[in-house]
């Protein structure tokens, strides 16, 4: 039997930083090294009070049941999703059965922008649920999305009005969501991961039950996130937003090749194997080694945003078709990068489990040079603009600080923000700060990009996936 609902639940998921494996890791012989971050994408759902929900028995409502309208009381099940750090950040949805097994479909109401990565996550979880649970009838629910200040460069940080009694933790950016720049921590991933999970543990399970729970909902976000994206990527963005940092070695694409639309004849039973991996034919392959994985002992992780994002499927389409076409150089350099990229991880882990070994990171800050020698040679050779000469240079200046371990392009590289392994101590933070305000780039770039600010963000290091959490810190924000 299904678990009664309890009212409300909350949960989060981190964003990521794919310190090696950029390109890599899309196929499954190479691996990737990501690291969960602390800022993190956090997902409330509330049953709206209906006739036969719990807090019906004739004692009004239970502590932090939403009030439904009248309409959602009296008609259709519906959903509400709000993102109320942002301008008119609202997606109402009605909730549609499909025929034929096409699973359960959510319909949005009137003509505002959509956003697929809620709408694929909803549908899909209310598929799996439906399929799942005894009780076919979800009521109509109320979902929140707060996400930390990191995720969005600094023209969206805090324009809006501070708003009384709201927690701290979370900002009023006072803009609309599509005006928001991304810094690149993967906004989506965590989106739909903590969105499909907060949903399956609301309806079909307990919260304790995350932990042994976590491998089917690492199954229906990357199947959820893949619908949404239009693409099948490496889905390590979704799998540390879940199981937090690893060694990831990427999932078959074929698991999720045959799936098909949701609303279309069976998808219901074919979502369903896939959740649960009982499709022998094609067993879920992803790997996550040292899950939850530390820093060594006294490094620390920053990101600099450099507020100039670039276009990751157009980089990714070319540097793919660079190795087709020259596959031989292309598997020497991919060999070598994954060979350094591999004893690059093991020393973390070696200092990491011997804390008293740890303190002298000058292996460490070798090997993160040799990756960006590689990475500088795929940047020439693809004609990609992976590690372009304007991050070069700022890599360099970077790294000559005292207490600068060393930094590199992560994930796809471009115009995006750079990781920093560093000597986890204020002064260094602060003398990297000061550095980085007076920092103006000198070179011509390579591919023509510019620089503008640039700025270290708040986040570092999070190592944690996915994780329950409380109602307290969501004072005056749901
Ligand atoms: N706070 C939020 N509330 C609602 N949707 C969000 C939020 N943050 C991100 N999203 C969704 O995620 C999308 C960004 O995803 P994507 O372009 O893949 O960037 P990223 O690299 O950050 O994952 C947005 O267009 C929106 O649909
Ligand atoms: C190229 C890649 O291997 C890594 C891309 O990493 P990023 O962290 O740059 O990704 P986005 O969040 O999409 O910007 C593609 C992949 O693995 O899917």
């Amino acid at each position: 039997m299904s678990p009664q609902p309890s009212s409300v639940t909350a949960l989060s998921a981190p964003g990521k930083v794919l310190l090696t494996g950029g390109y890599l890791v899309l196929d499954r012989a190479y691996t990737g090294t990501v690291f969960a971050l602390n800022a993190r994408i956090h997902v409330v759902v509330q049953q709206l009070r209906r006739g036969h929900r719990r807090g019906a028995s004739g004692s009004g409502p239970a502590v932090g049941e939403a009030h439904g309208t009248a309409e959602e009381q009296e008609g259709e099940n519906t959903v509400v999703v709000r993102s109320p750090q942002f301008v008119d950040a609202v997606w109402e949805y009605g909730v549609q059965r499909c025929s034929d097994g096409g699973g359960v479909k959510v319909i949005p109401k009137g003509d505002g922008p959509r956003n697929p990565f809620v709408e694929t996550s909803l549908s899909y979880a209310l598929t799996y649920i439906s399929y799942v649970a005894d009780s076919k009838d979800f009521g109509s629910l109320s979902v929140t999305i707060l996400a930390d200040s990191d995720y969005y460069s600094e023209t969206a940080t805090s324009k809006g009005p501070a708003s009384q009694g709201r927690s701290g933790r979370f900002v009023n950016f006072g803009v609309p969501l599509f005006e928001a720049h991304k810094t690149g921590l993967g906004s989506s991933a965590a989106l739909v991961t903590a969105l499909v999970s907060a949903l399956v543990i609301h309806r079909t399970m307990q919260p304790e039950d995350l932990g042994a729970g976590r491998d089917k909902l690492h199954n229906l976000a990357q199947a959820a996130h893949c619908a949404a994206q239009g693409k099948v990527g490496s889905g390590f963005d979704v799998a540390s937003a879940v199981y937090g940092s690893c060694l990831y070695r990427r999932f078959s694409p074929s698991i999720l090749e045959s799936l098909g639309d949701v609303g279309s004849p069976g998808f219901e039973e074919r979502l369903f194997p896939i959740v649960e991996d009982s499709d022998t034919e094609h067993p879920w392959d992803t790997e996550c080694v040292d899950f939850g994985m530390q820093l060594p002992r006294g490094m620390q992780l920053v990101l600099c945003d450099v507020d100039c994002g670039s276009g990751t499927p157009s980089m990714v389409k070319k540097v793919l078709e660079w190795r087709k076409a020259n596959r031989k150089e292309a598997d020497i350099l991919w060999a070598s990068l994954q060979n350094n990229n591999e004893r690059l991880r093991q020393e973390l882990k070696r200092q990491a489990q011997h804390p008293d070994a740890a303190g002298d990171f000058s292996d460490i800050r070798t090997l993160l040079e040799r990756t960006r020698q590689h990475i500088r040679t795929m940047t020439r050779r693809t004609g990609v603009p992976i590690e372009p000469s304007v991050q070069t240079e700022l890599l360099d200046s970077v790294s000559e600080l005292e207490g600068v371990i060393g930094g590199v392009v992560p994930g796809a590289g471009g115009y995006d923000a750079i990781a920093i392994l560093i000597r986890d101590d204020p002064t260094v933070v602060a003398r990297l700060r000061e550095h980085l305000a007076n920092w103006t780039s000198k070179v011509e770039d390579d591919f023509g990009g510019k620089i503008g600010n640039v700025r270290l963000l708040g986040v570092q290091h999070g190592s944690e996936g996915a994780k329950n959490e409380m109602l307290e810190q969501y004072a005056g924000w749901i």
